[in-house]
């Protein structure tokens, strides 16, 4: 009875799946206009990016608001490529090849482009470019000033949130590396991680350091048990990077940064910088001369860029792994406890 229950849930996934590729196909065919904008989007907001650019950038703004992006943006970035670790779910791509590959399925009668930018070698599910995006949004809408504001200032602010985060959803349904529904819940996915984080916002910020670390670690060691569970059970940890392998109209545009276990390094890492910062109670509210924090934020990331360009790529994935976690640790730690540190002593 179970059984039956769970093929007939998969069956009915399979087909929605698959119902769901004419909606890429109508983005692809209505809205190729908009191509340099998707692009634009899909490579420059990131959550790479975001992590690299555009949160030092906001952060100048002030410390409480840098603090609160880079802990709650690794939070969610980090549930993301979890799921992906865990669960990798297809992508329109790799779906249609497949079902024109198979001769036993149904064909969809659907065509779909694939760009350079398609080449994704994670799951598709969640979109963690829409995820970490309104993440983003969701923190700075927080910090913008809503007393005396009236309502027709907010209905903009929400228009404009909302626009943006259309944006990215049509951008992923454009280059067909996600799936709409998979870009509406990781939407939904990401308010609520953030909602539920803002209520115990202050007593995690003044958690012990030996907490969150012990934390961190627990992470890692699941991601491991992951791992060797499904070896065990003859499942292949590796799936979405083959799949990617078997798809992707030219292999030189897979990139070994958004493999599911370099993600997994990636956001650990970010993870262990803030949990290494903790309690960041007092230190938040710090704020220096905005010059001052322009002058820090900028030397900061100059040092991030020349670590990122000295990437050991050529040395084996144990040196990559590390080296990514060591410098995604490092480079949240100085942004949320060294560097208001600093700023406070000089002003
Ligand atoms: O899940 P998406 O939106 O297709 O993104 C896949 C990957 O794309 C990479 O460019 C990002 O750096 C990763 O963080 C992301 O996981």
């Amino acid at each position: 009875m179970e059984l039956d229950v769970l093929r007939l849930t998969a069956d009915y996934y399979h087909k929605l799946l698959d119902a769901e590729l004419h909606i890429n196909e109508w983005v692809q065919d209505r809205l190729f206009i908009a191509e340099p904008f998707f692009r634009f989007v899909s490579v420059y907001l990131e959550p790479s990016n975001l992590f690299n650019v555009l949160i030092p950038l906001l952060g100048i703004c002030g410390q409480d608001l840098l603090t609160h992006l880079v802990c709650a943006l690794s939070l969610v970035s980090a549930v993301s490529s979890f799921e992906k670790w865990i669960y990798p779910d297809w992508r329109p791509l790799w779906r249609l090849r497949e079902l024109y590959a198979n001769e036993y399925a149904i064909r969809p009668g659907v065509a779909l482009q694939s760009h350079d930018l398609s080449c994704e070698t994670s799951g598709g599910l969640p979109c963690a470019h829409s995820m970490a995006w309104t993440a983003l949004l969701m923190v700075v809408s927080m910090h913008l000033p809503m007393k005396n504001r009236s309502s027709s200032w907010r209905l903009t602010m929400y228009g404009l949130i909302g626009c943006c985060i259309l944006s990215m959803w049509l951008s992923r349904l454009y280059l067909a590396t996600e799936y709409l529904h998979q870009c509406l819940l990781s939407t939904y996915l990401a308010i609520s991680l953030l909602a539920s984080c803002q209520r115990h916002l202050n007593s995690l910020y003044s958690r012990r350091c030996s907490w969150a670390v012990l934390m961190v670690l627990l992470l890692g060691c699941l991601a491991m048990a992951v791992y060797f569970l499904k070896l065990h059970l003859d499942i292949d940890p590796h799936w979405s990077v083959r799949q990617a392998f078997k798809w992707c109209s030219e292999p030189t545009y897979m990139r070994h940064e958004s493999s599911p276990i370099f993600l997994l390094a990636r956001d650990l890492g970010n993870l262990m910088g803030v949990a290494l910062a903790l309690p960041v109670e007092q230190i938040r509210n710090n704020n220096s001369k905005y010059s001052h924090r322009f002058v820090g934020i900028a030397i900061v990331e100059l040092l991030n860029y020349i670590l990122r360009l000295g990437t050991p790529k050529q040395h084996g994935r144990f040196l990559f792994l590390a080296y990514e976690f060591i410098r995604n640790a490092l480079h949240s730690l100085i942004l949320v406890k060294l560097l208001p540190k600093l700023l406070c002593r000089k002003s």
